[in-house]
């Protein structure tokens, strides 16, 4: 049932950062697994680059235990990964530097789709992009791929994108979110956008209100620096529940192709209203008997960095004004659940009296784990009870519906990188959108920064901090439960 895999044309991709943690836990294994499936050819070369003083021995080395630690065990057949290695290579390279540019340029062929994966910090970005113009390296066909973050502001983003179009014009630059390339997240977009099913009621007449939840059970592992200076606001509101959001709340598009969708979601990112601050609440995780305190994890004692984010987001259009839409995201919650809840209103009359209680349709998108569609309906109670009503899910997951076959549905990281040697940029974010979601989380970030705010201690493997709880309650609303 998984579609047939189409191999992509011939390619050289080099990777900056390519001994660096992301390159080996998630791209390198991820290529692995393309090459396995047949969709790289075998003449397509992967080119790590990065200071270290390796050679491309011992970079084969480092990428065959990535791929061992990080690939699930039935993927790793050892000569596969063999014959996979030797299509890689290494450059000792500095990207502030002239070290390793011409080595870097000897090594590009000609004829084949020439792409640079900056996995690097972003304060390189702007270096390495210059570099390889000036080094005539990169041309008017190449492309390259921005790691996130993109920027910590508006400001900071405007100054990447400006750096990035020097050299690069906008249909070259690939600015990675991976939850666009998570299968369910499209599968968002066919549920939307290929069922006439859901959209006449996907609006504020019949919608009463839409939860966004990304959870995770992980604190800030070996990443505490970077995340200590950025906090959940930065690291995933900014960009993957707004990419959610975007793809719950736009129009429909003309076309699946990259313009067509990304002036959608423009629009909605537009169409934000300002987040009243009573409707936004910021947590870090407290210490418990067996778990390390947020601070403590990150290094600062007194660091007010937020762990935890949840909000009341609104969109002021015909659409889905007076819907609210709730996201929130936190480290070290109960369980590792990504969800997007559509909780629909109730029926206008109920032919069933006031015993029959109150029932709702919701229907639940899950992201991650146990990927699939959940649509809760009302039905009757079996037995002799009576007209009593119950909700029951109509369920589908896609282990389920698609059997062995859902194993072969390749990762996020994987389907981007082929999207980039297609030269398909419709899950990949446009500058104005990025730059957009920084003029909305702004004023939010500074407002706190401004009140000197204190985000409110949860415990770890909470749902989060009780605030959150009050401030739908208020709403006379309740979360749905964190749950795998
Ligand atoms: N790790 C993750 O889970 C995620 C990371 N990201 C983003 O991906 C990017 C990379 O992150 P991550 O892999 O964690 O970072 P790491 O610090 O683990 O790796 C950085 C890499 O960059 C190389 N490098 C550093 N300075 C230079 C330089 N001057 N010239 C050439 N190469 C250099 C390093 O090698 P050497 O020191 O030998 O030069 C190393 O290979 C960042 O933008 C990050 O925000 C995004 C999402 C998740
Ligand atoms: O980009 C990031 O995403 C991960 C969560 O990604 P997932 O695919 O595991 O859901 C998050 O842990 C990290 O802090 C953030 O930088």
């Amino acid at each position: 049932m998984v579609s047939r895999v189409i191999p992509v044309d011939d390619f050289d991709l080099v990777i900056f950062g390519g001994t660096g943690d992301l390159a080996r836990r998630k791209i390198l294994p991820g290529l692995y697994r393309r090459y396995c499936s047949g969709q790289m050819p075998d003449q397509a070369r992967i080119i790590g680059a990065a200071r270290g003083d390796h050679d491309a021995d011992e970079f084969r080395s480092m990428v065959r235990d990535a791929i061992k630690e990080f690939s699930k065990k039935n993927d790793c057949d050892d000569d596969k990964i063999e014959a996979f290695l030797k299509q890689l290579d290494f450059v000792s390279i500095d990207a502030r530097g002239d070290k390793g540019w011409p080595e870097l340029k000897g090594l590009m062929r000609d004829g084949v789709v020439k792409a640079f994966y900056f996995s690097v910090a972003p304060s390189l970005f702007g270096d390495i992009a210059e570099r390889l113009h000036l080094n005539e390296i990169a041309d008017a066909q190449s492309r390259i791929v921005v790691e996130k973050p993109f920027g910590r502001d508006l400001e900071s983003a405007k100054a990447l994108n400006k750096d990035l179009a020097k050299h690069f014009e906008e249909t070259q630059i690939y600015r990675i979110d991976h939850y666009l390339g998570k299968e369910t997240v499209q599968n968002l977009m066919a549920i939307r956008f290929g069922n006439i099913l859901f959209e006449p009621l996907w609006n504020s007449q019949y919608v009463d209100h839409i939860q966004i939840t990304v959870a995770e059970t992980v604190g800030v592992g070996g990443r505490g620096e970077y995340y200590d200076k950025s906090g959940a606001m930065r690291d995933m509101v900014q960009n993957h529940l707004m990419q959610l959001l975007c793809l719950i709340a736009m129009e429909p598009p003309a076309r699946f192709e990259p313009d067509s969708v990304r002036d959608e979601k423009l629009k909605v990112i537009r169409a934000l209203e300002p987040v009243d601050p009573h409707h936004i609440v910021r947590g870090q995780y407290a210490a418990t008997e067996s778990e390390a305190d947020y601070r403590t994890d990150a290094g600062d004692p007194r660091s007010r960095t937020e762990s935890y984010v949840a909000l009341r987001a609104m969109i002021s259009n015909w659409r889905w004004a007076g819907t609210p839409f709730y996201l929130r995201t936190g480290k070290k919650l109960k369980a590792r659940t990504s969800e997007i809840a559509v909780v629909f209103k109730d029926a206008p009359h109920s032919i069933f009296g006031p015993d029959a209680g109150r029932h709702r349709n919701i229907l639940s998108i899950r992201v991650q784990p146990n990927e699939g569609i959940t649509m809760q309906v009302t039905i009757k109670e079996p037995g002799p009870g009576g007209m009593r009503l119950i909700d029951v899910p109509l369920d589908m997951t896609f282990a389920e519906a698609l059997g062995e076959e859902a194993e072969d549905i390749p990762d996020a990281y994987e389907r981007l990188i082929m999207d980039v040697i297609r030269g398909n940029q419709t899950l990949f974010m446009r500058g104005d959108e990025v730059e957009a979601a920084w003029a909305w989380t702004d004023p939010i970030i500074q407002g706190w920064e401004l009140r000197n705010d204190v985000p409110k201690p949860y415990d770890v493997g909470s749902s989060g901090p009780e605030d959150a709880l009050m401030m739908m309650h208020r709403d006379g609303r309740r979360w749905r439960e964190i749950k795998e």
